[in-house]
């Protein structure tokens, strides 16, 4: 199939009512501990983008049904299930094929997974994967595929070296289906994790501590089946905040899922966009100062990203697209992926004043005025801040390996269409 390009008409004024789609990063975890019942289970609000339909065909070559019955909606029913050999075409085309690990060493005592892929970010290490599994009993083989082997799990106290997202959810699942008590140390705790453990119990795990670093899981429980909704993505809804904002656009975020929103919400103030809650709705006005708050004494701020509670990783991307519009001069700083903020480039092509310091570390000064400009989408995350870009560019710019944008928003052109944008979709031309 011939790579997806967008081509962008720049300058519009948005307006209007979206809805962000289901999380992706907690329906991937979701899809794979589905595989630890043998009883049905059927999944609403699944993002239908090319991860979620990735890990179902893993899922189904493992010998579970899995079944889309409306567009979001997946019953999964992994009655026997083997740890057959998995395909790695399938594995290298997403970093979530490790979240098989856990569901496949709890349901089947071993599991043999060739290198997972996903976006080219920086380093993505799977030492803490490996580190609690073996806590939790498994033997782990490194060839060019990783082995795990554990005819038993058992309950342990766990001290992740990092927490990591998706090695706590491999844990986690693990835990549920180990002999005996869990505690579940420095562990991760962002919306996606919290809403797997939700999963989870209401499997019928019993897990204390959501939402917090340390969780304590009574392994064993008899799991039946169940219906779960997957929550809203909060990443997606950070980045509408950030098109509203670039595009001067009045926005209003149905169904947001506020509770998750706190930090991302503060990071958007600090660059002068205030957003209002409504319920479950979030509003961005449209008459924003979008005016950098300089630190006390008049210094310069800055935003960076840390695990969970505090600013997503996910976001960095957009809020750095977002600064080059608002007035003033921020440091923003990407502590956990070395090759994030290498697509600044672009945005400097474009007419950004920005100075990259080091892979890490990025100066804006802004307000500038952006060109439309021909691009390559390297990642998700930057792949959408670059959309923005083009979307509050004057003129028209071409975004290549728009593929890449479609791993992580479901239908976006059509949905960001619908509110005034200018995005047409069309097959790669080459040349
Ligand atoms: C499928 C999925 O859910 N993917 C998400 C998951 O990936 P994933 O689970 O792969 O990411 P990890 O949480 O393991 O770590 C991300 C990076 O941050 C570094 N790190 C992590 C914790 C820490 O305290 N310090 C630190 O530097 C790690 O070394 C690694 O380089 O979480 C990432 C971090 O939120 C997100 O970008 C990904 O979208
Ligand atoms: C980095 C991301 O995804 P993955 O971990 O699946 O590559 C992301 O969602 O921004």
């Amino acid at each position: 199939m011939a790579p997806i390009q967008y081509i962008v008409e720049g300058g519009q004024r948005l307006s209007g009512s979206i809805e962000p789609s289901g999380n992706k990063n907690s329906a991937l975890p979701i899809i794979a501990a589905a595989l630890l019942t043998e009883h049905p289970v059927v999944l609403e609000n699944v993002p239908r983008i090319r991860d979620t339909e990735t890990l179902v065909e893993l899922v189904r070559s493992v010998g579970a049904s899995a079944e889309w019955s409306a567009r979001n909606t997946l019953h999964i029913h992994a009655k026997s299930i083997r740890a057959a050999d998995l395909d790695p075409e399938l594995c290298v085309r997403i970093r979530a094929s490790i979240l098989l690990a856990g569901p496949l060493l709890a349901r089947c005592g071993e599991v043999m997974l060739p290198p997972p892929g996903g976006d080219v970010i920086g380093r993505r290490r799977l030492d803490t994967h490996v580190l609690a599994l073996e806590q939790l009993g498994a033997k782990v083989t490194a060839t060019d595929r990783l082995e795990f082997r554990a005819p038993k799990l058992a309950g342990a106290d766990v001290f992740l070296d990092e927490p990591s997202v998706t090695a706590t959810e491999n844990a986690l699942v693990a835990a549920v289906a180990a002999d005996g008590v869990t505690h579940l140390r420095n562990a991760a705790s962002e919306p996606h994790v919290q809403d797997l453990a939700n999963f989870l119990v209401a499997l019928g795990a019993r897990i204390e501590g959501i939402g917090t670093n340390n969780m304590i899981i009574h392994g064993q429980a008899t799991l039946g089946g169940t219906t779960y909704r997957i929550q809203p993505d909060h990443i997606e809804v950070g980045s509408l905040i950030g098109l509203a904002a670039v595009t001067r656009s009045p926005l209003r975020i149905a169904r947001a899922g506020v509770e998750h929103l706190r930090s991302i919400r503060m990071g958007f103030e600090r660059l002068g966009i205030v957003c209002r809650i409504e319920g479950d709705d979030l509003i961005v006005p449209s008459n924003q100062t979008l005016k950098i708050q300089d630190d006390f004494g008049g210094h310069v701020p800055k935003l960076e990203d840390q695990p969970w509670p505090a600013f997503p990783a996910d976001l960095m991307s957009i809020a750095i697209v977002t600064a080059t519009q608002c007035e003033g001069v921020i440091l923003m700083f990407e502590k956990m992926f070395e090759s994030r903020m290498f697509f600044v480039d672009k945005l400097i092509a474009m007419g950004a004043r920005i100075v990259l310091c080091d892979p890490h570390r990025a100066i804006i000064a802004g307000p500038s005025r952006l060109h439309g400009a021909t691009m390559t989408s390297p990642d998700i995350r930057a792949g959408m801040a670059m959309l923005l870009a083009a979307v509050c560019a004057e003129g028209t710019s071409t975004i290549n390996n728009a593929d890449q944008i479609e791993r992580g928003y479901e239908r976006i052109e059509e949905r960001l269409n619908a509110l005034g944008a200018r995005i047409k979709r069309v097959p790669e031309r080459k040349g």
